[in-house]
C-alpha cells in the first residue's frame, strides 16, 4: 500500500511516527510543509522537515518536540556575544549541522528536495520526505503594532511574539511560481490513500495545499483527515490564533468546511464534536488526542482502516 500524507512540524511528526507503526509494511511518502522556512546567520532553516526528520530518525528532543536530543547551545551564546540578531530563535549546536549542511549544497545548487534526500540518508526515518517545493515560498504575517501596520516572517510572530499580536493576514509570498516538489505530484497520483495528521491547518497543511497542482492532484484520491481541533481548542500549538486570523472559527466541523467535501472523504473527531457533520464526507469520533507513541498509532490505524473502507 502508499500511503501519501501532508505533515506540519510537531503535531505532523508525532502523528506520523504512529502511522509508520500503524502500515510497517506501507510505503509513506510525507510532503512537508516548507512555508516555515527562514534564514538565519546565512543558513537555511527548514523547521517543519526538520522535525519530522529528527522524529522519524530517533534524533528529536521528546519534550520539546523539536531540536535536537542532547542539544547544547554554545554557538546561540557565541552570536548573542557578538549581538547577532535574531536572539529568539534557538539553534542548538547540533541542529546547526544540519543547516549548515543544506545551505552548502544549496550554494552549489542542489534542490532542497535532493538535499532533504541525503540529509535522510542519516537520519533513515523510514518514509520518504519530500518538500512541498523546491522553490523558496515563504509565510509572512500581516499585523498592526506600535509601528503600524507590517508584515513580518512567520517565524518572528510564531516564536518571538507568540501570536499574541493579532495576524490580520497570512501571505504566502512565492507561491504564485512555485512548483511541487519532484516527486510529489507522483506520489499523489500513485497513492492508495491519503492522511491529513492534526497539523496547523492553515499554515501547515493549508501552506501545502496552496502550492499550484496539490490540492487539484489530491481531489480524486481518498483523503481522510484527523481534526486539529478537539471540543473547541487546539489539540496543540496556536492553530486558534490562525484561524481567527482567516476568519473560521477553532471547532472540528469550520476545519472540515475549510477543507471542503471535495478534498476530505473521511475525518476523525474527538468524541466530544461527535456532532460533526458534512454532506459527502463520513464523520468519525474515536479518542483523537495524542498522549503517547501508541495513541498516535491507534489513531492512525482507524484513520487508515477508514480510509480503505472508503477507497475510491
Ligand atoms: C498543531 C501543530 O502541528 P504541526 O502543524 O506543527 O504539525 C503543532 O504541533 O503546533
Amino acid at each position: 500500500m502508499h500511503i501519501v500524507s501532508l505533515a506540519g512540524g510537531i503535531g505532523g511528526a508525532r502523528f506520523l511516527r504512529g502511522l509508520r507503526a500503524a502500515a510497517p509494511d506501507a510505503s509513506i511518502t510525507v510532503i512537508g510543509n516548507t512555508g516555515d522556512d527562514i534564514t538565519l546567520y546565512g543558513l537555511r532553516v527548514c523547521p517543519d522537515l526538520d522535525t519530522v526528520m529528527y522524529t522519524l530518525g530517533n534524533g528529536i528532543d521528546e519534550e520539546q518536540g523539536w531540536g535536537r536530543a542532547k542539544e547544547t547551545h554554545v554557538v546561540k551564546e557565541e552570536l548573542a556575544a557578538y549581538g547577532v540578531e535574531p536572539q529568539w530563535f534557538g539553534l542548538g549546536d547540533r541542529d546547526f549541522a544540519t543547516h549548515i549542511v543544506r545551505s552548502q549544497m544549496l550554494e552549489a545548487g542542489y534542490p532542497l528536495s535532493q538535499i532533504t534526500q541525503a540529509l535522510c540518508a542519516r537520519w533513515q526515518p523510514g518514509v520518504r520526505l519530500l518538500p512541498m517545493s523546491d522553490d523558496r515560498c515563504e509565510t509572512h504575517v500581516v499585523i498592526e503594532d506600535e509601528r503600524g501596520k507590517r508584515a513580518i516572517h512567520f517565524q518572528e510572530w510564531w516564536v518571538r511574539l507568540r501570536a499574541s499580536v493579532p495576524a490580520q493576514s497570512f501571505a504566502l509570498v512565492g507561491v504564485d511560481t512555485a512548483k511541487p516538489a519532484p516527486g510529489v505530484l507522483e506520489a499523489i497520483e500513485q497513492a492508495d490513500v491519503v492522511i491529513l495528521p492534526p497539523s496547523n491547518p492553515v499554515v501547515s497543511i493549508g501552506t501545502i495545499l496552496q502550492v499550484p497542482g496539490i490540492r487539484a492532484a489530491l481531489l480524486p484520491k481518498t483523503v481522510v483527515g484527523v481534526s486539529p481541533i478537539i471540543g473547541g481548542a487546539p489539540v496543540r500549538g496556536m492553530a486558534d490564533a490562525c484561524l481567527t486570523a482567516i476568519g473560521v472559527e477553532t471547532t472540528a466541523q469550520a476545519v472540515l468546511e475549510l477543507y471542503g467535501s471535495e478534498l476530505i472523504d473521511g475525518w476523525l473527531v474527538a468524541e466530544e464534536d461527535s456532532g460533526v457533520a458534512l454532506d459527502g464526507v463520513r464523520v468519525l469520533a474515536r479518542p483523537i488526542l495524542m498522549h503517547d507513541a501508541e495513541a498516535a498509532a491507534d489513531i492512525a490505524r482507524t484513520a487508515l482502516d477508514l480510509a480503505q473502507e472508503l477507497r475510491k
